[in-house]
Order: C-alpha cells, then structure tokens, then sequence
C-alpha cells in the first residue's frame, strides 16, 4: 500500500477515481511529432509547407505526416485549451495526454491547461519508440530506466514537481527493438513498484501487441492493469483479436476520427471507418470484453483539431456514442466503456 493506493493521479495532484467522470484514454494536447514524418508522394514535394488552410485541408488530412508544420502541436495551445472547454460543456471529464520522452512532453502546460480547464489531465512516464531515443537512453540499464520511470510518478517529471500518472505511451517498433525491450522491461518493473496503469504503442504489425505483452508479463508487469492503443490500425482480424484479447490487457480503439485512403506507417493496412471501429468494439462486446474496452482520438497533429476543421477532441462523445446507441449497445455499455473502465485503469493499486 502507498500514498497513490486507490487514488488517481492528475497533474493537480491525487484524486478520488470516482471523480474522473468520461475519460478519452489516449490523447495528446502538445507534443511535437517530427520523429514520424513521411516524405510525400512522387510530384507532392510542394505541398509539405503549404499553408493550413480549408483549400489544403483535404490533401492534409490524406498526408496528416508529410506537413512539416502539421506535426507541430506543441503550438497550438490556446486552440487546445478552447477545445477542452467544449470537451467539459460535451459531458467531458478526464484526458489521459499519452507524450513521453521523445515527443516533447510538456508537463507544466498540462497543468496550466488543466487549471484553465477544468479537466482532470493524467500525463505519462517513460520514452517512446526507438528512433526518439537518446544515446543516453539507449546506455541506460533496465535499473537506471525504472529508476527515472518511478521518479517521474513519484517526484516529478522534467524538472517539475508535476507527477506523471500513467506509465506510457510506451513507444515499440516492429521488430522491437533492444532499447525498446530494455524500456518495456523497466515500465514492468516500475508497474510492480507503484501498481500503477501502463499504456503501450505498439508497432505496425499485428503480431506487435503479443510480442509486447510477452515481454512485460515476463518481466512481471501486471497485464490486466495495461492498455494496448492502436488496435484499429494494428490487428483487423477478427481472429487475431480475440487470441490477443484472451491475454488480459484493455483493448483501445484510439484513432476515431481518422480517415485515410492509404496508411503512409503500413501501406498494407486499410485504415477502418469510424463504422468499422465501433463494429468492432460491438464484435467484442459480443465476445464478452466489454470489460476492458476502451476509446479515445489520439489527437497528435494540428489537422485533427477542430480549429483546422478535425474531429477534436469531442468527436467520441458528441457523434460516436449516439451512433453506438442506434448500432444495440446499451447506455450502461456505453458507460462502462467512458467512465467505469478508465476509472478501474487509472485507479494505483
Ligand atoms: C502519437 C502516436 O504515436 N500516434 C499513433 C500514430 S499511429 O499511426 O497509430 O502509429
């Protein structure tokens, strides 16, 4: 038992979990994402600095990776903060901001926003995917990685005295790579310190998410206490989820609001509809997983926020749950999926 056993813990400080309310599990509200860009198409070279603007947005939205400036949104917090008003107004409560080392974590703006706000904002420990990893990183030991991770929930993270809340996104590659598994081991070490939630990002291969879970449960991380983001890009047969499924972590659909024709990370994958997203959380619930189901937008780059005519961050709660409503899921589904299960998630045991 610890200081942090059965509270939540938001940058303000600790909070009594039933006062999260509807929870997005995986957003961002500043990060940069340069680590991800993708040069265009074959005659497109021209369009990567083109301004954000109605007349671009079309070939934006399609090419959200290949816009220098699109990847920036670190700078957008004031469209960000008017956006978290309108998540309050639209029966909001909690956001979990996934931005770790690599992708320009901001835990001081977290807290200004949540003050300004109203939402309870959870920030994330650790380090994301490989290529964002610094020498230093990289000659940490598994010791010295869990060490700053235990920090950053219990003292504070860059410099702060503002705790992280969540271990994650942990980012993975495919193939993961050493310095990966050396991380996933010391977010599984850590877990078992704190009891504290843990969010992956897996990489873009099906077997991805197996591969991962592997390696925390062998190191001894909690898996029934652990997210796995991206399914809807990550694993499209029905097959494969239900066997991923059986190993016990929650299972995110994290990318409503996206659409794309081809998916630039793997051309292999067809990116589903919000349809197809909410089909298959249907098909899971049908398969008794509405327990561990969660839902977010993973907002990380300027084109998805309203201010450049995105989704933003309310797009769950003002258009997907009444559509879930007309396709059977029942309000009490509907409730588990928002408020119970990112309640039991973030809940430290
Ligand atoms: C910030 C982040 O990692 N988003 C996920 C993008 S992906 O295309 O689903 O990998």
């Amino acid at each position: 038992m610890s200081a942090l056993s059965g509270k939540v813990q938001t940058v303000l400080g600790l909070l009594d979990p039933s006062q999260l309310g509807r929870t997005m599990t995986h957003e961002h509200l500043t990060m940069t994402f340069e680590c991800s860009y993708c040069p265009p198409g074959p005659g497109q070279e021209h369009l990567v600095k083109i301004p954000i603007e109605m007349k671009n947005m079309f070939w934006l939205n399609q090419n959200p990776y290949s816009h220098n400036e699109n990847l920036l949104l670190n700078q957008e917090l004031e469209a960000v903060r008017e956006e978290l008003v309108a998540y309050r107004q639209a029966g909001g409560g909690a956001i979990v901001e996934n931005t770790t080392t690599g992708i320009s974590r901001d835990v001081r703006a977290l807290q200004k926003l949540a003050k300004e706000t109203g939402v309870h904002i959870i920030a994330g420990a650790g380090y994301y995917v490989d290529v964002t990893h610094s020498d230093e990183t990289r000659k940490m030991t598994v010791e010295k990685l869990t060490d700053v991770i235990v920090s950053e929930v219990l003292r504070g993270a860059d410099g702060t005295d503002i705790c992280c809340g969540v271990i994650g996104e942990i980012g993975t590659s495919w193939p993961i790579t050493d310095s990966e598994k050396k991380v996933l081991q010391a977010a599984a070490h850590a877990q078992t310190q704190l009891g504290c939630p843990v969010i992956i990002h897996p990489g873009r291969n099906s077997k991805a998410p197996e591969a991962v879970v592997q390696i925390l449960q062998e190191a001894g991380g909690d898996i029934s206490k652990t997210v796995m983001s991206h399914l809807d890009r990550t694993i499209l047969d029905y097959g494969e989820l239900l066997e991923f499924a059986k190993m016990g972590s929650y299972l995110e659909y994290d990318l409503f609001g996206t659409i794309m024709l081809n998916y630039p990370f793997n051309l292999q994958v067809d990116m589903p509809s919000d349809c197809q997203r909410i089909q298959s959380l249907a098909f899971l619930v049908a398969e008794g997983y509405e327990d561990r189901i969660l839902v977010a937008h993973d907002v990380h780059t300027k084109n998805r926020l309203a201010k450049y005519g995105g989704h933003g961050y309310s797009h769950i709660l003002n258009n997907i749950v009444p559509k879930m409503l007309t396709r059977g899921f029942t309000q009490n589904q509907v409730d588990k999926i928002l408020i119970d299960n990112p309640k039991q998630w973030l809940t430290f045991k």
